[in-house]
């Protein structure tokens, strides 16, 4: 019986990131509110094949990564070169035991499939090492003082990317031999001067390292969640009595009736929280709050819309905006417009300019136009996340 060789990662972030700028080295800046190490560290060490994971930082970093990647990392002090820094791993995995096979990793390419991990591995059962490359798309040209020279063929150049897989004796030994006094980019190249072929396999562009400034926003949006606009409408009528107080948009108007209904009878906010449950697919404000329960008998309608703007916000989703549309004879709405955008913005939490108020009447056709009620119509448009 065979059983699998021990593979262990080894990811290189002992560098400075000057090329990135900032006040941290790249590798502790934060992408979607995790660390990129953090990122880096995740994804190599939740492939099923990952035995250990070793971690190379600048010697007095050593408590940042434990706290970031914690106990179970072996963290060590890495060196001026990523040449160095890798040597530094290797020669603390070998004293650790040693391992079968070893993916060196840079901590700056912190999106890694699981998949580039599979076709290294499958790759190194018929080799000492081999490495994710893609093809170059664009032209390439060689300068001379500001002008074009010659054009580079380009069929056979690859990007060459990380992990790289090695088996460790082969990898170790190599780098043993390596002229100190040369520096080299990466460890296929190691391996390649010690006399191994390196095998080919097709890497990732989500796998492409944060190098400058910019290629963080690229990063950002890649984890950047996917929304979607959903529109929601509603529709509400109570009818005026005498002796009620009439609230409408969250807003005591003064006027010789009132709604009547089992609530404040707000219609206008009644109609923003079907609106918005539409938007969500979320039943009716009857299902969530039945007329039958007499807990909300006379209760004040902003809880409802409240409630509302509570379930988008757990859907991780936002509103962007709502427009109500009162539709009466009398009270006038204009003089009431702005009071009634600012409570309901206060309640949505969102700024005033997302809230449009509009009325009209009905030419004194039909209940509303003999001032029997009240009508209100509105719509609330959310974005949420594609997947919910
Ligand atoms: N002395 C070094 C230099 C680099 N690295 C690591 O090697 C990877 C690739 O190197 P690079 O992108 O060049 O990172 P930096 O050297 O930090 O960047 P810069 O050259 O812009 O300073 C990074 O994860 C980096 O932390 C390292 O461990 N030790
Ligand atoms: C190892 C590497 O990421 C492979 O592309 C690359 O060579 C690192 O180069 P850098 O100059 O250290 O960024």
């Amino acid at each position: 019986m065979t059983f699998p060789p021990k593979t262990v990662a080894l990811i290189v972030a002992a560098g400075q990131g000057s090329r990135a700028g900032g006040d941290v080295p790249k590798q502790y800046r934060t992408i979607a509110g995790k660390a990129v190490l953090a990122h880096a560290h995740e994804a190599i060490a939740g492939h099923g094949a990952i035995d250990a994971v070793f971690v190379v930082v600048a010697d007095g970093q050593q408590h940042v990564a434990r706290a970031l990647l914690g106990d179970e990392v072996q963290v060590v002090a890495g060196a001026d070169s990523r040449r160095g820094s890798v040597r530094a791993g290797l020669e603390a995995i070998d004293a650790a035991g040693g391992a079968g096979i070893v993916l060196i990793h840079d901590a700056a390419r912190p999106f890694l499939p699981a998949a580039v991990v599979d076709r290294l591995l499958e790759a190194l059962a018929d080799s000492e090492g081999a490495i994710p490359t893609l093809p170059v798309a664009d032209t390439l040209v060689r300068e001379d003082g500001g002008t074009m020279a010659d054009t580079v063929e380009r069929a056979q150049l690859h990007r060459v990317q990380t992990p790289q897989a090695f088996r460790f004796a082969t990898i170790l030994a190599a780098h043993r031999a390596w002229d100190e006094a040369r520096d080299a980019t990466d460890d296929a190249q190691i391996l390649r001067a010690s006399g191994h072929d390196v095998m080919l396999v097709h890497g990732d562009e989500r796998l492409e390292k944060l190098t400058y400034r910019q290629d963080f926003a690229r990063a950002e949006a890649l984890l950047a969640p996917a929304y979607m606009t959903r529109v929601g409408m509603g529709y509400d009528v109570h009818r005026l009595a005498p002796g009620e107080p009439l609230w409408l948009g969250g807003v005591l108007v003064p006027h010789d009736r009132g709604l009547a209904g089992h609530s404040d009878a707000d219609v206008a906010l009644h109609a923003m929280v079907d609106a918005m449950l539409g938007a969500l697919a979320d039943g009716d404000i009857g299902s969530h709050f039945p007329p039958s329960d007499p807990q909300w008998r006379g209760a004040p309608s902003d809880r409802f819309l409240a409630y509302a703007r509570d379930r988008v916000t757990a859907r991780g989703g936002r509103i962007d905006h709502v427009d109500l549309t009162i539709i009466c004879e009398a009270p006038k709405i204009g003089p009431h417009r702005d009071a009634m955008r600012a409570r309901i913005a206060a309640i949505l939490d969102v700024p005033i300019e997302r809230v449009s108020v509009k009325a009209t009447t009905t030419e004194r056709l039909g209940f509303a136009g003999r001032r029997e009620g009240i009508a209100a119509q509105a719509v609330a448009t959310l974005s949420l996340p594609a997947l919910s």
